[in-house]
C-alpha cells in the first residue's frame, strides 16, 4: 500500500501520520553499549558480569575492545532512523591504563566524547557496581564494611564527575544511573540496618551538585543469588528519588511478572519529576531479552504519549543477547521501541479519550481493536526512506551482511 493511501485512512480517524512520523523521530533512545559484547567491558581485571546479570550466548563476532564496539555501533545507528544516544558503563573506559574502579576519571572516557561528537551521538554514563572482587559479597553501597561502602562510594562519586564532564562536553545532560546488585541469598535478620548503609551512602554519592548530569537510581525485585531481600527495592527507590529531587528508573524486567510497568509511569510521574526507562523484555525472570513490539512495550509508548511523559522521561535500553548477532539486536530493540511510539502517535487519542470521559467503554474497545487494523507498516516504511534507512526485506540483507563481516574477522 502507498503511503498516501494509508495516510488518507489515518486521516479518516482524525489521525495526522506525518506529524506523528514527525514526533516519533524526535525521540532520543539511549541505546545500551553491553548488548555489543555481552557485558564483558574492557577493563583488564574482571571477568563475568556479576551481580546476578548474565548474558547468555556465544554467537560469533563479539566486540572485544573499543574500537570494535564504536565500528559495531555506527553499523547499527546506521540501520536506525533518526539520532540516538549511547548509554555507556564506566566498565567500558578506553584506555591504556587499568585504573580500579576508585580511580576512574574523564580522561579514560573522553575517546568515547570525541566519537560520540563525531558521529553526533549523545551519551549517558552508569557506574559499575558488579563484576568486581568488591562485589563478590553481593554487598557494595551497603556492605557492613565501612572500607567496602567507602570504595564504591568513590566510584559513585568519580562517575558523576565524569557523567558532569560529558554533559558538559555535548551540550546535553548525561543520565548517570545507578543499580546496585545489592542483597541477601537468604532471609536477613536487619533489612532496616541494610537499607540505612544503602540510603547513607547514595547521599555521599550524590552529595556534589553537577549541573551537567542527571540522578537516577534503579530498583529490582530480585536477581540470582540475592533472592531473599534486594536492599535498593522499588519502594526503597521511588521514597529516596522523591526525598532527593532525582529520577526514577523503572527497568521493565524489575518487577513481579505479573506487574504492568506502563500503569506505574503516571502514578510514579505524579511524584518524580523525571524518569527513566530501561526498556527491556523479561521472560520468567529479569531475562534481557530482546523488546518486541509486544502488549507491554505498546503500553509504555502509549503511555508516554497519551500522559504527556516524554518530555521528562528519558528512554533507555536494557537487553543482552548474545545467542543472535549482537548488531542485529540493537537495531530491531531500538526499532521497536521506535514503531511502538510511532503507533502511540498513530492513535486518534482525542476520541478514545472522549469515549473514555463519557463510559463509553464499549466505543473505546471497539475503537482501540479497530485501529489495529490501519496500515501501520506503510507509515514505517516512509518513516524509514525519508531516513534513508532500509526496511523488510532490505534491512534482513543489511543485517546478515554486517554479521557475516564481524564473525570471520573476530
Ligand atoms: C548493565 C545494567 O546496568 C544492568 O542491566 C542494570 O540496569 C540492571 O537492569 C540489572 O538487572
Ligand atoms: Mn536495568
Amino acid at each position: 500500500m502507498s503511503y498516501d493511501t494509508a495516510k488518507a485512512q489515518y486521516a479518516e480517524w482524525g489521525v495526522d501520520a506525518d506529524a506523528a512520523i514527525e514526533a516519533t523521530l524526535k525521540i532520543a533512545i539511549s541505546m545500551h553499549c553491553w548488548q555489543g559484547d555481552d557485558v564483558v567491558g574492557f577493563e583488564k581485571r574482571s571477568g563475568s558480569s556479576g551481580g546476578g546479570i548474565q548474558a547468555t550466548g556465544n554467537h560469533p563476532g563479539r566486540a572485544r575492545t573499543p574500537d570494535e564496539l564504536r565500528a559495531d555501533l555506527e553499523f547499527a545507528y546506521s540501520m536506525i532512523p533518526g539520532a540516538h544516544r549511547l548509554n555507556l558503563h564506566a566498565i567500558y573506559l578506553d584506555t591504556d591504563k587499568t585504573p580500579d574502579r576508585d580511580e576512574i576519571e574523564y580522561s579514560h572516557f573522553a575517546p568515547w566524547v570525541d566519537w560520540a561528537k563525531a558521529q553526533g551521538v549523545g551519551l549517558d554514563f552508569n557506574p559499575t557496581f558488579f563484576a568486581h572482587a568488591k562485589a563478590d559479597d553481593n554487598l557494595t553501597l551497603s556492605h557492613p564494611d565501612e572500607g567496602v561502602r567507602d570504595f564504591w562510594i568513590e566510584h559513585g562519586k568519580r562517575s558523576r564527575e565524569i557523567a558532569n564532564q560529558i554533559g558538559d562536553e555535548l551540550g546535553s545532560p548525561c543520565v548517570n544511573n545507578i543499580w546496585v546488585p545489592d542483597g541477601y541469598k537468604d532471609t536477613p535478620i536487619d533489612r532496616m540496618a541494610a537499607r540505612s548503609r544503602l540510603e547513607l551512602s547514595l547521599d555521599k554519592v550524590i552529595k556534589e551538585d553537577q549541573p551537567k548530569m542527571r540522578d537516577a537510581v534503579e530498583s529490582k525485585l530480585f536477581g540470582i543469588g540475592v533472592e531473599a531481600c534486594t536492599v535498593g527495592s522499588h519502594e526503597f527507590y521511588m521514597g529516596y528519588a522523591i526525598r532527593r529531587g532525582i529520577a526514577l528508573c523503572l527497568d521493565m524486567g524489575h518487577f513481579h511478572p505479573t506487574e504492568n510497568v506502563a500503569d506505574k509511569l503516571s502514578s510514579v510521574a505524579l511524584s518524580v519529576d523525571e524518569i527513566l526507562l530501561h526498556v527491556s523484555r523479561p521472560m520468567r525472570w529479569d531475562s534481557d531479552h530482546v523488546i518486541l513490539q509486544n502488549d507491554d512495550v505498546l503500553q509504555i509508548a502509549q503511555e508516554l504519549v497519551s500522559a504527556d511523559l516524554l518530555g521528562r522521561t528519558y528512554i533507555g535500553l536494557d537487553f543482552f543477547d548474545a545467542t543472535i548477532s549482537r548488531t542485529a539486536a540493537w537495531v530491531i530493540g531500538v526499532r521497536n521501541m521506535q514503531k511502538a511510539l510511532l503507533r502511540a502517535f498513530l492513535m486518534p487519542l482525542g476520541s478514545l479519550r472522549r469515549a473514555e470521559e463519557s463510559m463509553d467503554f464499549t466505543t473505546r474497545l471497539t475503537m482501540t481493536e479497530e485501529i489495529k487494523d490501519l496500515p501501520f507498516g506503510a507509515v514505517w516504511t516512509e518513516l524509514c526512506a525519508r531516513t534513508e534507512r532500509p526496511a523488510g526485506m532490505n534491512l534482513i540483507g543489511a543485517l546478515d551482511a554486517y554479521q557475516a563481516s564481524v564473525a570471520g574477522r573476530r
